[in-house]
């Protein structure tokens, strides 16, 4: 069941444009991860879905009710949607029981101390309870903050950048936490992320916003293996682009659609001694895995990057490299 809705939202910022269009839902105890470029116009959304900041064009609707114009409102906002900022807005000098608590101010005692232990318990944070908001770290305060946004029960839950500044281990028990939020309490999660691995990682549902416009929607297994537009496979990850030309020359036995471009993850161009013979122009070190960049012999001119996994790949060496055919994504 849709939750919230935005209908043809638009917004425009000194006569230039910077969300147009943009339509989709939100559903009960769904994830929902918004990624675009720096400016594609993600911050501005979130606070027209938080209904504090009134979009231009269009209609924001919660529970089958159409957001008031915040303008109108002597408090913005709503009881039901709650928006956790980037910089958490947490109150200082205070512990981070007593910021929960002052989210349940017009609540009697007795159910305050209940819902402060649900929540402390829910977010992992019990063992801080006592402590002053200045003394935690980044992701201390990111769990008292989502703490915070949870306490009243909200229907939906906005976060932006929730894993930013977050340290690797930290950010995986966060995206764990925040995927048990939603599925426990039926909260829909709506987030904003640089990381399209995060929100690949998280979410039941992405929507990807390119210069104020929504320009794709799906699960993330689905847009990861046909992103279709250039654009999302670039917020995606590493990927090689070929031509039709360039793809009969390395197989021969495909017959690919004219006029496509096609696309290939360098995690599915793999290292192979039964494979075509290539020279590997680049090794960059990369943890796990060196980021190799390989110009084919049969196409010499060209330059694609491979994983290799194999991690004894050095500049110049004689490789043999292969394609995952069933990889391949058309692009335009
Ligand atoms: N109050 C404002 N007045 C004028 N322009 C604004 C205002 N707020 C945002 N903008 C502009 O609108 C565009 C979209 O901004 P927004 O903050 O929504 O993007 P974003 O995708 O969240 O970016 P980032 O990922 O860098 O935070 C940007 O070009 C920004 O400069």
């Amino acid at each position: 069941m849709s939750i919230l809705s935005a209908h043809s939202v638009g917004k425009n910022y000194d006569g230039r444009t910077v969300l147009q269009g943009v339509s989709f839902e939100i559903h009960k105890g769904e994830i929902c991860a918004l990624i675009g470029r720096s400016g594609s116009g993600k911050t501005t959304l979130i606070r027209i879905l938080a209904g504090l900041l009134a979009p231009d064009t269009g209609e924001v609707w919660l529970e089958g009710e159409k957001l008031e114009n915040p303008d109108d409102q002597l408090v913005p906002g709503y009881e039901e949607i709650r928006l956790v900022h980037q910089d958490f807005q947490l109150k200082h000098r205070m512990t981070v029981r007593e910021n929960i608590r002052y989210e349940l101010l017009s609540y009697v005692s007795d159910y305050q101390h209940e819902r402060i232990s649900e929540l402390l318990k829910l977010c992992r944070i019990e063992h801080l309870q006592d402590k002053d908001i200045s003394l935690l770290s980044g992701g201390e305060k990111q769990r008292v903050a989502i703490a915070r946004g949870m306490a009243t029960e909200p229907d939906v839950l906005l976060l932006d950048e929730p894993f930013s500044n977050l340290d690797i281990n930290t950010k995986a028990i966060l995206l764990e936490e925040v995927k048990e939020i939603a599925s426990s309490t039926d909260t829909a999660i709506f987030l904003i992320t640089h990381d399209a691995r995060d929100a690949m990682e998280i979410a039941d549902r992405l929507l990807v916003l390119d210069a104020g416009q929504l320009i794709k929607t799906g699960t993330p297994e689905n847009i990861y293996h046909a992103p279709g537009d250039i654009r999302v496979a670039d917020l995606l990850g590493l990927y090689n682009t070929l031509t039709v030309g360039e793809l009969q020359t390395l197989l021969p036995n495909i017959s690919p659609p004219a006029g496509h471009h096609f696309g290939l993850w360098a995690e599915d161009l793999r290292l192979d001694p039964d494979g075509f013979a290539a020279t590997t122009q680049k090794v960059v070190f990369g943890g796990p895995y060196n980021k190799v960049v390989l110009s084919p012999h049969s196409l010499p001119h060209l330059r694609l990057w491979a994983f290799d996994h194999t991690k004894k790949i050095t500049p110049t060496t004689q490789v043999c490299f292969s394609i995952k055919e069933d990889r391949l994504f058309p692009v335009t």
